[in-house]
């Protein structure tokens, strides 16, 4: 079967990347990505999401589209020891990539990866993988769903009182409705990081969303 984008850039890191090196597999994938445009949160985008990662210090992290690992790579390797990063990637093949690039960044221990649609898998994090509450969410999957997973893990009681919800895109491709909702529900405090598209000169924004409790 002829191989896939996500294919050519998963051997690529694995032919060029240091194992064990994460920032290492993140500047190949970014190298991959200049030639061959791909949805990686990338080295512009990357860098917001760590300082709000940083200043969060989470304990519990989810991220909603997991894609090629780019951005669980990205994150969890800023994670203090102990913690958790769990990632829902609704493509099979998306997710089987991703296993492998973050096993070669050495941060398997920290990620697991649930490969199903986020609606499903939303409801069972407590009782399927000992989640209690979310301290930090990376929202990055479709932008049609950013709204109606944002409500569910309200309704599944997953958002405490400081919950950081961290949205990419809301500018392009766009998620209109998310930031209607979330700046206007009164439920949480909002700030935008306005910087732009993943290998390219487009405007686009990160969306922070604290949950008020
Ligand atoms: C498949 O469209 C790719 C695309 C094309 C043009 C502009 C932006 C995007 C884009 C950029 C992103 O960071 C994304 N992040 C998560 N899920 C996406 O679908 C996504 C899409
Ligand atoms: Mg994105």
């Amino acid at each position: 079967m002829a191989d896939s984008k996500e294919q050519r850039t998963l051997d690529y890191v694995l032919q060029n990347a240091v194992r064990g090196d994460p920032q290492s597999v993140l500047d190949f994938i970014d190298k991959f990505s200049e030639n061959e445009w791909a949805m990686h949160v990338g080295n512009v985008k990357g860098p917001i999401v760590e300082k709000v990662v940083t200043e969060t210090d989470p304990s519990t992290c989810l991220e909603l589209g997991t894609y090629c690992g780019y951005s669980a790579i990205r994150i969890s390797r800023l994670l203090k020891p102990g913690t958790r990063f769990l990632t829902i990637e609704s493509c099979p093949a998306n997710a089987a990539i991703a296993q492998q690039m973050i096993d070669f960044a050495g941060m398997q221990d920290k990620v697991k990866i649930l490969q199903g649609s986020s609606q499903e898998i939303i409801p069972r994090l407590k009782a399927d993988h000992q989640v209690e509450t979310l301290d930090f969410v990376f929202i990055d999957h479709w932008s049609e769903c950013y709204t109606p997973d944002t409500k569910l893990l309200e309704e599944c009681g997953l958002l405490r009182k400081g919950s950081v919800l961290l949205a990419d895109n809301v500018v392009y491709p766009g998620a209109p409705d998310f930031l209607e909702y979330v700046r206007t529900s009164g439920r949480y405090d909002c700030t935008n990081f306005p910087t732009h598209l993943q290998y390219s000169k487009k405007e686009d924004a990160l969306e922070k969303a604290v949950y008020r409790g």
